[in-house]
């Protein structure tokens, strides 16, 4: 049978209220321990017993809510969250279309950019020359690459990026609302880009709210919910999942404000007609 090349068992990671959390291996000694003792009461689970398989070739939709854990699923899957319990296991590199503008250094050009995070990314000098063109022409950045990157817009920075990562020969692809920036245009290359990837062979988890996107390049869909797998299917039966859990949570909303509603009425009626005040010992004299 063929082995995943994402594999996720018992997953999951705990957040403090209001602190942000990096991803730093003290963490693993530090948490685990604190974990062991009992969660504190500001902390939360985003995500927490998600099991999941993902096999070579596979183009997966992660869909949910605001705030339900999806990129965080995908730092974990990258390595720069680590889990406080269970485990992801990889079976190759990632090209993590995630952040696209944060990995850069303001101070270095576009192109000391381009080499400095294509080799973290792992590719060799060789490669990197052999995609120099290719990166800088994709960004439409020819007159802007011997320019620092502080003063490229975020626009810029996102296409830079997009071009680099894509340019990598990892087989899993993680892609983030990447192609929700840019304009009308540069989206239509990217999808084209991820289209071309994908017919390749390349593994993709990708994370929108769009509808139409997750359908083009998606066949399975994983509707993640207050912090668990809640669906694990079709793409169609994913989103499907996702329609009930909004529509179930805007009837449990409207019958709430009704209630408030009726209340609120009751009390304006009783403060309008208040009950006749009882005259002390009345009760007795009427028995
Ligand atoms: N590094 C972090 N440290 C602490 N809390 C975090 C961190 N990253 C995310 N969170 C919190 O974890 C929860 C899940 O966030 P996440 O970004 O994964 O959600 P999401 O499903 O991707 O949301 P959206 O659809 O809005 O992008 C949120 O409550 C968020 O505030």
């Amino acid at each position: 049978m063929e082995e995943p090349i994402i594999q996720a068992r018992d997953l999951g990671i705990c957040f403090a209220k209001g602190k942000q959390k990096k991803g730093r291996v003290k963490d693993l000694f530090v948490r685990r321990a604190a974990n062991k003792k009992g969660a504190q009461a500001q902390d939360f689970w985003p995500l927490r017993h998600v099991n999941f398989d993902i096999f070579p070739g596979d183009a997966v939709g992660i869909i949910g809510r605001n705030g339900t854990g999806k990129s965080t699923l995908l730092r974990l899957i990258t390595g720069v969250l680590i889990p406080d319990e269970g485990y992801v296991r990889r079976e190759g590199r990632v090209a993590p279309l995630i952040a696209l503008s944060a990995g850069f250094s303001g101070e270095l050009t576009g192109r000391e950019n381009v080499n400095l995070v294509a080799a973290l990314h792992g590719m060799t000098t060789k490669e990197i020359k052999n995609k120099f063109d290719e990166i800088v022409e994709f960004s439409e950045l020819e007159d802007f690459i011997d320019t620092p990157v502080k003063y490229y817009s975020s626009g810029m920075k996102v296409r830079l990026g997009f071009g680099v990562i894509t340019q990598l020969p990892h087989p899993i692809l993680l892609v983030d609302e990447a192609l929700a920036v840019g304009d009308a245009a540069f989206k239509r290359k990217c999808q084209q880009v991820i289209a071309g990837l994908l017919k390749e062979g390349r593994t993709l988890v990708f994370v929108s709210h769009s509808e139409g996107d997750l359908k083009k390049y998606c066949e399975r869909g994983i509707f993640l919910d207050a912090g668990t797998l809640v669906t694990d299917g079709t793409v169609q039966e994913a989103l499907d999942s996702y329609k009930e859990a909004e529509k179930r949570d805007a009837d449990r909303k409207a019958r709430k404000k009704a209630a408030a509603e009726a209340a609120a009425k009751k009390a304006a009626e009783a403060a309008a007609n208040p009950a006749p005040a009882l005259i002390p010992g009345a009760a007795g004299a009427a028995q």
